[in-house]
């Protein structure tokens, strides 16, 4: 089967008649002109902030499904609800469910992985992974950081968790480790500034006040006048998205239904166990909780 274009996917636009790459800029939505979205992923993380309902999920869904159909980006999924991020577990390296347990191993696991990828730039004297690199991008995607880092497990594994996942975040960038993490709990506790700022783009679907959209976007923001409280509860998917040094800009997100999800995961599933077959893969975590 030849690797899906963007012609068959609409996910956004790269080179026609190659197949998605994690290095191209992914398309999320539209602004308030009708205009494309576009996000570089590459050597940045995302954050993606906002109350329930908000439309997290559902934009975590899209880059995952962009990400699931770039054969030079593996896929690792933590989803304490299983159900959010479940239909891409079969494309996915590793998929870890309400398992603190397990997830603590994982995050361990990729920042070994990570240290030893800083070491081969080292030697190769480079700063961070090319598109030919000899290693492919990871990205990890979490749906509820709160749920790892605040509610399950003792106090001792909740700090580890944010810990790692602080580390992975500041350091992961350069060797490819590009991490989208959401939360439907924009506090201080969960993501306190010094994180927030590691995120290159953030995302803030709507929040219930000025102070967890500037949470998620940016001490100082909803003083301006941009504050995701200001997003209609009826339009779910709207949000505010930034970028590092940029300006929060009004995005309407796109939306792939749980039965588009499950065609593209099943394509990407068939089409990644051709690709992948004769490569060793991050495989030491069991595939479900
Ligand atoms: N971009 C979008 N366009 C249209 N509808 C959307 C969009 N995003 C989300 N929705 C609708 O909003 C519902 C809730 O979205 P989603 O599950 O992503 O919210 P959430 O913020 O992840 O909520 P929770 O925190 O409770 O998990 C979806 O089931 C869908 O019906």
């Amino acid at each position: 089967m030849q690797p899906m274009t963007v012609a068959d996917t609409a996910l956004g636009p790269v080179k026609p008649g190659l197949p998605l790459s994690i290095f191209d800029s992914v398309h999320v939505g539209i602004d308030e002109f009708g205009l494309p979205v576009r996000v570089p992923l590459i050597w940045r993380n995302l954050l993606i902030g906002g109350e329930p309902g908000a439309g997290k999920s559902a934009l975590l869904n899209v880059l995952v499904a962009y990400a699931a159909l770039c054969l030079d980006c593996r896929l690792i999924l933590l989803d304490g609800k299983q159900v959010e991020l479940g239909q891409w577990r079969k494309c996915a390296d590793a998929f870890v469910g309400p398992h603190i347990v397990k997830a603590l191993a994982l995050l361990s696991r990729i920042q070994t992985m990570m240290d030893n990828r800083y070491a081969y730039l080292l030697d190769c004297e480079r700063r961070k992974i090319t598109p030919q690199d000899v290693f492919t991008a990871y990205v990890v995607a979490i749906d509820e950081i709160a749920y790892y880092s605040a509610t399950t497990g003792d106090k001792k594994q909740r700090e580890e968790f944010a810990s790692l996942l602080r580390d992975l975040v500041a350091r992961g960038r350069a060797v490819g480790i590009i991490v989208i993490a959401a939360t439907q709990r924009p506090s201080s506790d969960i993501i306190p500034t010094s994180l927030r700022d590691l995120f290159a783009w953030r995302f803030a679907g709507r929040c219930t006040n000025d102070s967890s959209s500037d949470i998620v976007l940016g001490h100082g923001w909803a003083n301006k006048g941009w504050t995701a409280n200001a997003i209609s509860p009826n339009n779910p998917g709207a949000g505010l998205l930034i970028a590092e040094g940029g300006s929060p800009q009004l995005v309407k997100t796109a939306y792939l239904d749980d039965r588009t999800c499950a065609a593209i995961a099943a394509y990407a599933g068939e089409m990644r166990a051709t690709a992948t077959a004769d490569r060793p893969r991050l495989r030491s975590v069991p595939s479900a909780a």
